[in-house]
């Protein structure tokens, strides 16, 4: 079993892709869709935004585990894991954000994205 709980859910969530849609919130997602996945993944951007507007930092927690449960979903119904994610974090590593946006196509693009 995968040490890290990411790992472990992403696992649990792509099982779940075969899954009865009665018996598990996960499939009942996939059954939904793409553009249901992705408004509940808003939904908890927002709930995760007004706890960050609260006073007690804690509330925050159980918010970001929604926003990181939806967004592993969607990733998972897009056909893509986290290792996608991980390997443009490293991409990324070392490159400062206002050089990134500086070094910008004209589209806006990011630099990963570039021809
Ligand atoms: N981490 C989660 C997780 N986080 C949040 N949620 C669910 O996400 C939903 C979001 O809450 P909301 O109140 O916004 O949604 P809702 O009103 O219940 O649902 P909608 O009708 O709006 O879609 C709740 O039903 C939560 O239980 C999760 N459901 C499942 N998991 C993990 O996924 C595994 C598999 O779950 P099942 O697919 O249900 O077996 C579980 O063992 C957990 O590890």
């Amino acid at each position: 079993m995968a040490d890290d709980i990411l790992d472990r859910l992403q696992a649990t969530i792509a099982e779940r892709k075969s899954a009865d849609a009665g018996a598990s919130y996960t499939a009942s997602l996939f059954q939904k869709g793409r553009a249901r996945i992705a408004q509940k993944l808003g939904e908890e951007a927002t709930e995760t935004i007004i706890a960050a507007m609260g006073d007690n930092p804690h509330a925050i927690v159980p918010e970001a585990a929604d926003l990181l449960y939806h967004l592993l979903v969607l990733l998972a119904d897009a056909g893509l894991s986290l290792g996608d994610v991980r390997m443009e974090l490293a991409k990324r590593e070392g490159l400062g954000g206002l050089d990134e946006k500086a070094a910008r196509t004209p589209a806006g693009l990011p630099l990963s994205f570039r021809p």
